[in-house]
């Protein structure tokens, strides 16, 4: 169902709420979360940098290029001016790729009322540097509150109204702590819900993050064994034992065990590591089956944030100490042309450990290269 209101009926409700929304970016996900917005009763107002796909959804309510068929709601407005998107704006969500984050927040910089908070709706690390992207958009935006919407959440089914549940995190003030209902998350929580789409409200930015950035690692290695004819075990085992990659660098990193096993972590993992829906389950299946890399997709340049990121997630694993198997071999068979099968197979080889890690130990059994060869030869 879709709210029908000119964002003229609506009161700019200022201090009471969010009015406003400015989305930047006018991709899938950026036109999903606009159109969740304006089901909310907000008023939206999409930047897109391509002059089709504005036209396209102020004049037929459609974005043809990122989700052909899905209807938008009609009182959406678009626009290529960024100082028009973000006029007035109580609240702003970037939905670019991650990689485009630092160069989104020097866009919006100067067009943005003092203290207005922004959510980042991307997924990654910032490579080189191993920020999070809350901590790049925290140098760029100065004085803005910044947070992250993030969980399990495919563009298509969210715009067509299906029911779907993500998180909304920004860091707790001491206020925040006695009044969290007033706090900035609960505020753009509320904004953001409807019937359809429910958010829950969190403190744990860093946790939120960390899930969103690994879990697309973890579905290109999900994707890579169904590709290489490999079934449910081994996907449970990838799913279970990436969560545990996750909680060890959120944990590590200041972030909280638990919410790894929430909405924007454990439940992102699930949803990506199981349907080629997903684009980065889809790259690693296509890449297990086989299929040379330029060729996925059919040619096409695709959003596949788990492949940049793989090179992020395992520099910072790397910088803090934290062992993450799972994102090393996916990082090694994308980046560093090591053979998936073999990588893959030694993956399964490594010494017995405990589980939970807490229960310390490494027993060594002897690599049996014969019958890691088979193993690689069955995946080739
Ligand atoms: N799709 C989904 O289901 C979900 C996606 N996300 C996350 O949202 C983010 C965006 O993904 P999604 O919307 O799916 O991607 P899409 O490929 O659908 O769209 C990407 C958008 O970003 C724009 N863009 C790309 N590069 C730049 C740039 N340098 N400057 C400005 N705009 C740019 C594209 O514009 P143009 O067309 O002109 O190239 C396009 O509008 C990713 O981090 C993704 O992980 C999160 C949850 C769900
Ligand atoms: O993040 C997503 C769902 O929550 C979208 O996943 P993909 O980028 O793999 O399509």
């Amino acid at each position: 169902m879709v709210l029908d209101i000119s964002p003229e009926d609506l009161p700019r409700t200022g201090d009471q709420g969010i009015g406003r929304v400015a989305v930047i970016g006018a991709g899938a996900w950026g036109c999903a979360l606009a159109a969740v917005a304006r089901s909310a009763g907000r008023a939206v107002t999409v930047w897109g940098r391509n002059a089709e796909t504005v036209t396209a959804i102020n004049r037929d309510h459609e974005n043809p290029r990122y989700m052909p068929g899905v209807p938008l709601p009609a009182g959406l407005n678009a626009t290529m001016d960024v100082a028009q998107a973000c006029a007035g704006a109580d609240l702003v969500l970037i939905v670019t790729p991650s990689r485009t984050l630092r160069e989104m927040c020097g866009m919006i910089r100067p067009h943005l009322a003092p203290g207005v908070p922004v959510a980042l709706c991307c997924k990654g690390i910032e490579r080189g540097s191993g920020l999070l992207l809350s901590q790049v958009a925290e140098q760029e935006l100065p004085g803005h509150p910044i947070g992250a919407l993030s969980g399990p959440t495919f563009a298509k089914e969210t715009a067509l109204g299906h029911l779907t549940a993500a998180t909304v995190a920004f860091p707790f003030s001491y206020q925040d702590r006695l009044h969290p209902e007033t706090s900035t998350a609960a505020k753009v929580a509320v904004a953001m819900g409807s019937n359809a789409f429910r958010p829950y409200v969190s403190d744990d930015i860093i946790g939120v993050e960390i899930g969103g950035a690994v879990k697309n690692v973890i579905a290109i290695a999900c994707g890579m064994m169904t590709g290489a004819g490999f079934a449910e075990n081994t996907r449970a085992a990838l799913i279970t034992r990436g969560m545990d990659e996750m909680k060890r660098l959120a944990q590590v990193l200041g972030g909280r065990r638990e919410t790894v096993t929430g909405l924007s972590g454990a439940g992102d993992l699930t949803l990506t590591c199981s349907s080629r829906t997903s684009r980065n389950m889809s790259l690693g299946v296509q890449l297990g089956e086989g299929t040379p890399r330029e060729k996925c997709f059919d040619g096409r340049n695709v959003v596949v944030e788990g492949e940049i990121n793989a090179v992020s997630v395992v520099e910072l694993a790397h910088r803090v100490k934290v062992s993450m198997p799972i994102c090393e071999a996916v990082h090694a068979v994308l980046h560093k042309g090591a053979p998936l099968g073999e990588t893959f197979a030694r993956l399964w080889a490594r010494p017995i450990e405990g589980e939970p890690a807490s229960l310390s130990l490494s027993i060594d059994h002897p690599a049996d290269d014969a019958a890691i060869n088979d193993l690689a030869e069955r995946m080739s």
